[in-house]
């Protein structure tokens, strides 16, 4: 199979893992919670946006990067869950945001009064084209407010999570990544890791790339 072997101490991979996103933040953030902890490199690939839940839009995510790269894969898939709207926009937040922008998003909730909503964060490994993916989930509760802070990262500056009184936005950074949903989930990505072992032996030709 493509990128792996078995070894009796475990899996040996031939290839690093290459964390395929179309959103530079994301990587940034991936970069600073992972540092050196796990070998990676980074492929700027716009996968089709899916439609349905969560673990399965981010699997289907991995199968299709895993088939580009041909090799290991990271993936992941973020939403921002409204609990009024019963989950909604979740997957679909990309096209919310991009359309009515963080005004809109509010105004969605104003026939409501629950304001909390979830973000999600979905991580799939694949460990080469065929294997089935697994998946690990990290999740921020919090509530949605107008917008504060800088306007860098999607809808950073309307999410303010439970327990501070700055948005997302508003936080230094690497406030941020130790209680987003991204670093909840990459923990156990990292865990995941540590246990299962894989041992890198990358081949010379796939080295730097
Ligand atoms: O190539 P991929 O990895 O899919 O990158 P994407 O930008 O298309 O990302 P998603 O499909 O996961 O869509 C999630 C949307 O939420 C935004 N987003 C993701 N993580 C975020 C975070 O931590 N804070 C704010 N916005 C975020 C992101 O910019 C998208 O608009
Ligand atoms: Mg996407």
């Amino acid at each position: 199979m493509a990128g792996i072997r078995a070894a009796a101490s475990g899996l040996v991979l031939l290839r690093p893992v290459t964390f395929v996103t179309g959103n530079a933040k994301k990587l940034e953030e991936v970069r600073a919670i992972l540092g050196q902890s796990i070998p990676f490199h980074s492929l700027k690939l716009d996968i089709p946006e899916l439609q349905g839940e969560p673990e399965e839009i981010s699997k289907e995510k991995a199968r299709l990067a895993a088939k580009e790269v041909n090799g290991p894969v990271l993936v992941e898939d973020t939403c921002l869950c409204f609990n009024a709207l019963k989950g909604l926009p979740g997957p679909y937040i990309k096209w919310f945001l991009q359309k009515i922008g963080h005004e809109g998003l509010n105004k969605l909730l104003l026939g409501y009064e629950d304001k909390s909503a979830y973000a999600l964060c979905v991580f799939s490994l694949a460990l080469g084209p065929n294997v089935e993916p697994v998946t690990f989930v990290g999740k921020t509760m919090g509530k949605i407010v107008p917008a504060r802070g800088p306007n860098d990262f999607g809808w950073d500056p309307i999410f303010q999570p439970d327990g501070y009184e700055q948005t997302y936005a508003e936080m230094p950074k690497a406030e941020k990544n130790k209680i987003s949903h991204r670093s909840k989930a990459l923990a156990l990505v990292k865990a995941h890791f540590a246990e299962a072992g894989y041992i890198f032996q990358i081949e010379p030709s796939t080295q730097g790339d």
